[in-house]
């Protein structure tokens, strides 16, 4: 059987080259195509050039062209770039890993759409130790279901454009679910000024950027007496590639529908 021709968006990106190095050495995949933007300094080199291991496939400015050479697009980019490499995959048939965050209701709604015609992972965190967070985080809040007050603090890197992280927002989503509340309804982002005290309601997000954090999230559980503390911290983004791959495994072979990690890893 032929192996699964992996494609990279957004090739010299942090998560591009990541991907780019985990591709080439996995032995169950291949490197099929990388892109990125028309005008991109990568565009025309060595696509394993940008992690020190030539491999012969040519970073291309055109998504179009480079998904006619994929099974599978791993895509970490922008919303926008995600959205249109998206409407390509939908028309090529080619199956789509989506790790990018910041996605609109609208944004959201077309992956759904798009995912009745291809096969679609669509996760803010594609490590396996945050997948498992996601579970712990369930079991906790339905045992500290009063009582405790919730606050999620994430970390990442300067360059980061979003915020709260997608991740950190899905933490939110799981605790407010397991708590029978809507986060949309209970989620306060910052605090500043003459705040009143706080409503045992509601569930905090706070912020933090800096330098070259990986990613560090922390959901604490905030008793009297005692307070509980949940936390991830990532000291590299292999995790995040090893997990996309894993998931491109995980969608070969299947025609159409919208799946995430949870899915992936059996923990649903
Ligand atoms: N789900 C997960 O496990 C993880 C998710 N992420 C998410 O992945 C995304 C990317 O993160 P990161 O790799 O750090 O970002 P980078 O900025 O390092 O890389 C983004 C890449 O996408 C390209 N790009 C930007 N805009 C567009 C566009 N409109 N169309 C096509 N390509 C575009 C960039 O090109 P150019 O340089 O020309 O702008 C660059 O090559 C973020 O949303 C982040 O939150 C990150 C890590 C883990
Ligand atoms: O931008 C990043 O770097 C990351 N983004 C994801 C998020 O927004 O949750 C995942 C990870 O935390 C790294």
């Amino acid at each position: 059987m032929s192996k699964l021709r992996i494609a990279v968006a957004g090739a010299s990106g942090r998560m591009g080259r990541m991907l780019i190095e985990a591709t080439l050495k996995d032995g169950e995949v291949v490197l099929g195509a990388a892109f990125d933007r028309p005008g991109s300094p990568a565009v025309g080199k060595d696509a394993g050039d940008l992690v020190g291991q030539p491999c012969g496939v040519q970073v291309l400015d055109s998504a179009e062209t480079a998904l006619k050479q994929a099974d599978c697009l791993i895509d970490f980019t922008r919303p926008e770039g995600t959205l249109e490499h998206l409407a390509l995959c939908r028309k090529l048939g080619v199956a789509m890993i989506i790790g990018t965050t910041g996605f609109d209701e609208a944004g959201k709604a077309a992956i759904r759409d798009a995912a009745q015609d291809i096969p679609v992972v669509f996760a803010p965190n594609m490590a396996v130790g945050v997948n498992l967070v996601f579970k712990l985080l369930d079991v906790a809040a339905r045992i500290l279901n009063q009582g405790y007050d919730i606050e999620i603090v994430e970390a990442h890197h300067k360059h980061k454009i979003d915020a709260p992280s997608g991740t950190a927002l899905r933490m939110g989503e799981v605790v407010a679910h397991a708590l029978g509340r809507d986060l949309k309804e209970c989620a306060i982002y910052g605090r500043e000024g003459v705040t009143g005290e706080r409503d045992p309601s509601t569930i905090g997000f706070a912020t933090v950027r800096g330098g070259d954090i990986v990613g560090d999230h922390n959901v604490m559980f905030c008793g009297t007496g005692e307070r509980v503390e949940i936390a991830h911290k990532a000291g590299s983004r292999m995790p995040y590639a090893l997990g996309s791959l894993r998931a491109a495994r995980f969608l070969a072979g299947k025609k159409n529908g919208l799946f995430d990690m949870q899915d992936v890893l059996g923990l649903r």
